[in-house]
């Protein structure tokens, strides 16, 4: 039967996903953001060398007008130099040296939110090896009617920063949106809606930015550089703080499920993970999923966070093993979770189940061996199999997609859309077995 033309888009737009995950992703997660419900201090030192303080939100407009007073014109990198040019920059600013401020990024969570999506590891196959640290850098203050900032790569301060965070304090006022653009893609952080609330984004330190005109109100922010550290910290689950919908990988997988061309009846899209987890090694699994890195983390979340369970499995990728056929249809070996490295001189001392149909969009990156046994023939030999850590999302049918609130994916909710995939019986867990019915007779 010939394809719809919503099907063949679905399966573009599907390749395109797999595609930018390939890409090492920093497309989909060059830039994130979330939002702190708590009051900020800030104090100044004003021109008589007193101290002044306000605290936002809630203020009087007296502190607020000695803040604007007290602050000087921002200037911006040109050419090595730092120059003043308001049709460039419209903006006011103190110095870090000339505030001080009890907010914290560390102490807020914020900076392990940013460290998880934004500088997963780079150093081989051990977890958290690396951390990031936030410099305070500047106050400034976009007012209105003409607050403006044009687009513009931030200076590097040092040869380890790899990011940007501004923090947005609790203060009305409209336009200011911050642009944030990376190869192509651009995402939007518009803080003026809320005034009662701490908003931040980060982005690499490569991405060009801009801050839209402030049309009235006063944009007041606190900018940090944040570096790359090798010191290893605890690892901790992405937090709540994260808004999903920041991540520019959010909009592509939304609008792939929000397509009734795209695997109309279910199906299991398989992605293998990007980074190396040592997922054979006992303590990695126990770090596992949640010490997901980068783009394997935003994967996770973000598929989660539409409603859909996805599961972080080891897959069989030894080539005798893998990818065989039955009656036509493709088989995967699947681990019935994270198994430590298995010496077993007996066959089935690997637990596996055969999965049916997955859809495979990234290729294999890492293997390890996931078991090792003698086999006994003419001679005794050693055979080993490997396995690649991978992600299975389980789809739905599209009458099953979104239903209610997608963004409340706890547990009761995965637990309905497992049975919902059983009674739609193509796509199903069951008993950990992954598997995809025949195609209607
Ligand atoms: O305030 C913002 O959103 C960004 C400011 C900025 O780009 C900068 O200070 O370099
Ligand atoms: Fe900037």
């Amino acid at each position: 039967m010939a394809k719809s033309l919503t099907q063949q888009a679905s399966n573009e737009a599907l390749n395109l996903l797999g595609d930018i995950i390939e890409a090492e992703s920093t497309s989909a997660t060059f830039a994130c953001g979330g939002t702190l419900y708590r009051s900020v201090s800030v104090r100044w030192d004003t021109e008589d060398s007193a101290t002044s303080k306000i605290t936002l939100p809630e203020h009087d407009a007296g502190a607020l007008d000695k803040l604007i007073t007290d602050c000087a014109p921002a200037s911006f990198g040109l050419d090595g130099k730092d120059v003043l040019d308001e049709s460039y920059r419209k903006a006011s600013k103190l110095d870090n040296t000339q505030f001080s401020t009890d907010f914290c990024p560390h102490a807020s969570g914020i900076i392990d939110t940013i460290a998880q999506i934004l500088v997963p590891s780079v150093t081989g196959s051990s977890l958290g090896i690396r951390s990031v640290r936030a410099m305070l850098y500047k106050l400034n203050i976009y007012s209105g009617p003409s607050g403006k900032f044009k687009a513009h790569v931030d200076t590097p301060r040092a040869e380890h920063q790899v990011a940007s965070l501004v923090v947005c304090l609790p203060c009305h006022h409209q336009g200011g949106a911050l642009l944030v653009r990376h190869k192509g893609n651009e995402t939007c952080f518009d803080w003026s809606e809320v005034a009662d609330k701490i908003q931040w984004a980060a982005f690499y330190s490569d991405c060009e930015h801009e801050v839209m005109k402030v049309t009235s109100g006063n944009r007041i922010t606190l900018t940090y550089n944040l570096f790359v550290t090798q010191h290893s910290e605890n690892l901790r689950s992405l937090s709540s703080m994260l808004d999903l919908t920041t991540l520019p990988l959010y909009g592509h997988v939304k609008e792939l499920l929000e397509n009734p061309g795209f695997m109309s009846e279910g199906g299991i899209i398989g992605i293998y993970c990007t980074h190396v987890y040592a997922h054979t090694n006992e303590d990695a699994i126990c770090l596992l999923p949640k010490a997901l890195k980068g783009i394997d983390m935003a994967i996770h979340q973000v598929f989660q966070s539409l409603g859909m369970v996805v599961h972080l499995r080891p897959v069989i990728t030894t080539p005798s093993e893998k990818d065989y056929d039955v009656n036509d249809e493709k088989v995967n070996l699947v681990g019935t979770d994270l198994h430590p490295l298995q010496a077993s001189n007996e066959y089935d001392g690997w637990e596996y189940n055969q999965a049916y149909g997955i859809t495979w969009i990234t290729e294999p990156k890492h293997e390890e061996p996931a078991s090792a046994r003698l086999a006994y023939g003419n001679a005794a030999s050693l055979s080993v199999l490997y396995s690649s850590a991978a992600l299975l999302v389980i789809v739905p049918p599209v009458r099953d997609r979104f239903q209610g609130d997608t963004a409340a994916a706890g547990p009761e909710r995965s637990a309905k859309k497992q049975k919902l995939d059983v009674e739609a019986g193509r796509a199903y867990i069951e008993e950990e077995v992954y598997c995809i019915a025949d195609e209607e007779q």
